[in-house]
């Protein structure tokens, strides 16, 4: 099994919905700027469905395979088992976190977004590998996001002693990531810091260095 806690370290996510350039090419760049960790989220009103969304994950995720990337799949389940993909992250509104995690069994990664104490709890219990926390910063990449709340949350669980992997996620770039981290993250989840640069590679770079920086903070 992979250190999770330093795989969350940059983790890029992205579908067609996200990116100008081909997604393939997107997704080549942020791995060459050192991105850590990988979900293919295909959403919105022109989302692939069906073997065009198939076939996309696949090249996708020998991309991540190649350099050893986990490569998780957002809600899409039964995408996820016919790719054996490293794991899936499901939100809220999805199928509970416990049907889940018996579906995709127990060495897959099961990640789930938590807004409140209660469902970071509930999480737990479902056996939860690492929370998505956000939106920490105002966003516009999901029409339906919460409002933001900063790191209050990621700050709270923390000082309730809960020390399960967390990446924050929501409006955040390379400017703002290292207060995410020093609030108790573990990493940071983007989206169009990434997807929509016009240099993917040097954005991931940007974003691996803001983030590794809480190490050079002795
Ligand atoms: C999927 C998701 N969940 C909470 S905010 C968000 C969108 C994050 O996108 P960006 O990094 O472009 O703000
Ligand atoms: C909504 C989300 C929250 N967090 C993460 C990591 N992924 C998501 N799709």
């Amino acid at each position: 099994m992979i250190n999770l806690r330093e795989a969350l370290k940059v983790y890029f996510i992205m579908g067609t919905a996200n990116c100008m350039k081909d997604p393939i090419e997107v997704l080549k760049e942020a791995i060459a700027g050192g991105i850590t960790f990988f979900q293919f989220r295909e959403k919105g009103k022109e989302a692939l469905i069906g073997e065009e969304k198939y076939a996309l994950a696949k090249k996708l995720q020998s991309q991540c395979k190649e350099h050893r990337i986990p490569f998780i799949v957002n809600d899409d389940i039964e995408l996820a088992i016919r790719l054996n993909a490293d794991g899936v992250h499901i939100g809220q509104e999805d199928e509970p976190a416990e049907t889940v995690r018996r579906q995709i069994g127990d060495s897959k990664i099961l990640g789930v977004s938590v807004h409140t104490p209660e469902e970071a709890e509930g999480a737990l219990s479902a056996g939860a590998d690492y929370f998505g926390i956000g939106p920490v910063f105002p966003t516009k990449t999901k029409a339906d996001a919460k409002p933001s709340r900063g790191t209050a949350l990621i700050e709270e669980l923390r000082s309730q002693g809960i020390a399960v992997p967390i990446v924050g996620i929501g409006g955040i770039t390379s400017e703002n990531a290292a207060t995410v981290v020093e609030a108790g993250a573990d990493g940071v989840s983007v989206i169009t810091a990434i997807s929509l640069a016009d240099s993917p590679l040097l954005a991931a770079k940007a974003l691996r260095k803001s983030v590794g920086e809480r190490g050079n903070h002795e």
